[in-house]
Order: C-alpha cells, then sequence, then structure tokens
C-alpha cells in the first residue's frame, strides 16, 4: 500500500494491524500512530518503526487514509476534536474498526460529506490471519471501498456485508472470536496441568492441537466440520466419550448464546455511545 495512513489510537487492534500490514510489505515511513499514551507509542515505535505522536490532528493532517482504533466510549469525544482541526475531511477515507458505533453517529460527528468504511477485524490480522467484516454506506466511491479492503486484505480475508446491522455478525462470529478459542484453549491448558503436565507443555500440547485443527480445516474447504470431528471419533473410543459430555451438557447452546449475548451488546453500544 502506498497511502498514508494515520490509526487514531493505538492499541491492541491498531498494533495488529499495523503489524500485519507491515509483515505484508507496507513502507512503515507511510504509517502514523496517534495514542496519549507514551509507554504505547514507543512499543510501537520499537516493534514497527512508525511514526508515533500524540497528536491526533498531526496525524491526520499527513494521511488519506484514518483508522478509526479508540474505544467505542471515547470515540464521540475524539471524533469532535478531530471535526473541530478544521481539516477538509472530505478528502480523506475514514476506516472506523470500534464496535458499537454506527456510521450514521460517525457522520454526525465527523460531517455527513466524510467517507465511512465501518469494518470489525479481529487480533489474528498481527499474524496475517485476520478476519475482517467490512461495510460501506452508499456515499462510499469503489475507489475507496476498494482502499479499506485492500489494507484489510493485507492482514487476512475479509467479507463485506449489506446491511449495517450484520457488522454486529462478523463482531460474533469473528471479531470477538478469538477469544472464545483463547478460553476455551484455556480451559483445556488448565486441566492438562492439573492432570500433572508444566504449563509449558500444557501449553504445547493445547497449541499445536489447535493449530494443527484449524490448519486442517482451512486445507479441506470440502470437508464438513462434522466429517473432521467424525475422522477423529473412533466408535467407543475416547473421543466419543468426550464428544457425548460436551453435547449432553449443551455446549451448541452455548456458543449460539454467547455469540447472541455479543450481537446484543454490539446493538447496545450503537444505542448508548
Ligand atoms: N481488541 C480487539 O480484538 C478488537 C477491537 N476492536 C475495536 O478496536 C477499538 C480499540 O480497541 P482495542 O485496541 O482493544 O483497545 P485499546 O484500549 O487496546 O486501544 C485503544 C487505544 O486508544 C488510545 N487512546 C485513548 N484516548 C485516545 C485519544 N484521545 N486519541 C487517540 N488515542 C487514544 C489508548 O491509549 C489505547 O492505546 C475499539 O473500538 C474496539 O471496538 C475491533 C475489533 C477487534
Ligand atoms: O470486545 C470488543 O468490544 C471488541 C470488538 C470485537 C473484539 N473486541
Amino acid at each position: 500500500m502506498t497511502a498514508r495512513i494515520a490509526f487514531i489510537g493505538g492499541g491492541n487492534m491498531a498494533s495488529s494491524l499495523i503489524g500485519g500490514i507491515i509483515a505484508n510489505g507496507a513502507d512503515a515511513s507511510n504509517i502514523t500512530a496517534s495514542d496519549p499514551n507514551l509507554e504505547q507509542q514507543q512499543k510501537l515505535q520499537q516493534q514497527f518503526a512508525i511514526n508515533v505522536t500524540a497528536d491526533n490532528g498531526q496525524a491526520i493532517a499527513n494521511s488519506d487514509i484514518v483508522v478509526l482504533a479508540v474505544k467505542p466510549q471515547l470515540m464521540a469525544e475524539v471524533c469532535q476534536a478531530i471535526k473541530d482541526l478544521g481539516l477538509d475531511l472530505g478528502a480523506k477515507l475514514f476506516i472506523s474498526i470500534a464496535a458499537g458505533i454506527s456510521v450514521k453517529r460517525l457522520k454526525g460527528l465527523l460531517g455527513e460529506h466524510v467517507a465511512i468504511v465501518r469494518t470489525m477485524p479481529n487480533t489474528p490480522a498481527l499474524v496475517g490471519r485476520g478476519m475482517t467484516g467490512l461495510y460501506a454506506a452508499a456515499d462510499v466511491s469503489s475507489e475507496q471501498a476498494a482502499s479499506a479492503e485492500q489494507l484489510m486484505q493485507a492482514v487476512g480475508e475479509t467479507c463485506w456485508v449489506e446491511q449495517e446491522d450484520e457488522i454486529n455478525h462478523i463482531i460474533a462470529a469473528a471479531g470477538s472470536a478469538p477469544a472464545y478459542f483463547f478460553l476455551f484453549m484455556e480451559a483445556m491448558q488448565q486441566h492438562a496441568e492439573q492432570l500433572g503436565f508444566s504449563p509449558e507443555q500444557a501449553r504445547k500440547l493445547v497449541q499445536q492441537a489447535a493449530l494443527g485443527s484449524a490448519e486442517l480445516v482451512a486445507a479441506n474447504p470440502d470437508l464438513e466440520l462434522a466429517t473432521l470431528r467424525a475422522n477423529v471419533t473412533s466408535k467407543g473410543g475416547t473421543t466419543a466419550e468426550a464428544i457425548r459430555v460436551f453435547e449432553e451438557q449443551g455446549v451448541r447452546k452455548i456458543v449460539a448464546n454467547a455469540m447472541d449475548a455479543a450481537i446484543a451488546r454490539g446493538r447496545e453500544m450503537e444505542s448508548l455511545f
């Protein structure tokens, strides 16, 4: 990418995107992260050799694309200050990665003429394995939509949605999802330790099983997940017993309820912030 990109907020998700974009070959001198946290600035500077500042205005003035990456609770305050800079915001493309902030809300804060693509990435972007949902309102040009897609494709896969509310579904299925897998892996690691493995051994066992499983899924797009599961599950064997316990204790219902709770919170946030 040759566009100059400003990240407003250089926290967890911005760092993952920045790391992924740079690993994909972007020129670090084209990337600026603005964050009031000096420690965070230093970390980003040392890790990725990008430009850092605490001045959102300076970062935005020198950019073509602005990635809004602050917490949803702060978005109104941050956008209001950006509008007050008096810059020609209409000449830039704004990409929001925030959960729970609608395009309508952002336009209300930044100006109705400002082009905004709303996205929902996830932290595996750091290792080029991101999954990002994108939504563009009708006034976003095809070139601007393509720029947003190109940015996110540099760090993984992308999926456009036609209705803005579907971004909340992307949150449930991908944005928040790394945390679900980490929770599951944590629980497995914990029990493996109780069985006597060292923390390192337990982590290695769980990590490699998860990585291998995800790679098997990706390598076999024609095989249903249920088939891959059946391939592990010998009749009358050990896996069958473990799966019986998961099913009897309602794992599918738990997963559906958790995903629905994420969606409900995304919608609730849209009315709060
Ligand atoms: N963490 C994740 O997995 C994902 C997060 N998101 C979204 O990304 C956004 C950021 O989330 P995280 O990175 O997790 O949060 P974070 O707290 O790690 O990062 C936010 C950063 O914004 C900085 N900040 C605070 N005030 C600021 C200001 N006035 N100007 C500029 N920067 C300021 C903070 O110092 C912090 O480093 C949120 O809106 C969240 O919904 C979206 C997808 C996934
Ligand atoms: O937890 C959150 O609200 C953000 C959005 C998706 C992942 N983290």
